[in-house]
């Protein structure tokens, strides 16, 4: 429904976005998570037909952006990060506005108000003015104009920034009913937001996609290494010995001062390999006391901190958990 093939964006000398490529078929919200100026918003406007593309394809329910903007808009419903709201019009008046404008027959119009406003929770407030409403029911309405047109594909540029808690919720369930028979794109630089949300996740940074998949893909994928925490008892030379004698580990990082008779270290094996087992028994066989033994879990944060971050490591190398002990 919402395709985008190697898609690049340059403003002057400034690469935007470049060759973005990814897809999110019915029924699925997918997140584009990316920290600011990742390009999240480049992307929306393109494939909303608000900005030209330098090089590549968009296509909404197969239309093409640029060559079938009518096409598209029809069947696009998008949310800038600013809704283009008029405060001094009631959200029925404002909805019915945005549905002329979006070339819903005069006969449909009033039922196409009321369905949207119905499906954002607003027939409370239909005669209220804009101005007049919260931050959290702005955003319904901002939401409201994006549907009424009943668009197969709807696009969401940072849909709960700035809400209170109770808002994001509210806002965020609003968003996983419209997924039901519709496809969802929203962008979002935190990461609670696509766990909360998403059932799967582009993440961009600095104009590039890094990694498309479920969360759970991308848990398995990125961070197929195991760490270990150790507690054990010896010479670091000793111990580091063992360590490296196992297939397999891609570094061993100490976390204690060498002075002590117990040594803190963190072991870190590469990508699918799982040590646990030869790490107990590599320390066994040089009667190196092994007091504890903790696998240390990442989390999606440990993920999109890596993959977001990657240019600006020294090597390919570095522990991703490394971060969070310096
Ligand atoms: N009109 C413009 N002219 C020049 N550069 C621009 C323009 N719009 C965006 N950029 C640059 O393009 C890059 C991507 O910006 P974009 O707004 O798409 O990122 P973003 O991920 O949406 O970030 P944010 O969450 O901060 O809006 C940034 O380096 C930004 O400075």
């Amino acid at each position: 429904m919402i395709e985008v093939e190697h898609l690049s964006k340059i403003y002057g000398s400034t690469t935007a976005i470049k060759d973005v490529t990814f897809r999110a078929e019915p029924g699925e919200i997918l997140g584009l998570l990316g920290p600011n100026g990742a390009g999240k918003t480049t992307t929306m406007r393109i494939l909303a037909g608000y900005l030209p593309a330098t090089n590549g394809e968009a296509r909404i329910a197969g239309y093409e952006v640029h060559d079938k903007p009518m096409a598209v808009r029809q069947r696009i419903g998008y949310l800038p990060e600013t809704p283009p709201l008029y405060l001094d019009m009631t959200v029925a008046g404002y909805l019915y506005f945005v549905s002329r404008i979006k070339g819903v027959p005069a006969g449909d119009r009033n039922s196409q108000v009321d369905w949207a406003l119905d499906r954002c929770q607003l027939l409370k407030k239909r005669h209220v003015l804009i101005h007049k409403l919260s931050k959290g029911f702005r955003q319904r309405v901002g939401i409201a104009q994006a549907i009424v047109h009943d668009p197969p594909a709807i696009i969401l540029d940072e849909p709960t920034v700035g809400l209170d808690p109770r808002q994001i919720i509210s806002v965020r369930n609003l968003i996983k009913t419209l997924a039901e028979n519709k496809t969802v794109l929203l962008s979002t630089h935190i990461l609670p937001e696509v766990s909360m949300t998403c059932n799967r996740v582009a993440i961009i940074n600095q104009g590039e996609v890094v990694a498309v998949g479920s969360l759970e893909d991308l848990m398995a994928q990125r961070i197929g290494g195991t760490a270990y925490d150790l507690d054990v008892q010896g010479a670091r030379t000793d111990i580091e010995g063992q360590l490296n004698s196992i297939g397999g580990i891609k570094s061993v990082k100490w976390l204690s001062d060498e002075t002590e008779t117990r040594q803190q270290v963190r072991v870190t094996s590469g990508l699918g390999i799982e040590p646990g087992p030869q790490i107990a028994s590599a320390l066994a066989e040089k009667d190196l006391p092994l007091f504890e033994m903790r696998r240390v879990a990442k989390s999606l944060e440990d993920v999109f901190l890596n993959l977001t971050t990657e240019e600006q490591k020294p090597t390919d190398d570095v522990d991703p958990m490394e971060e969070e002990l310096t």
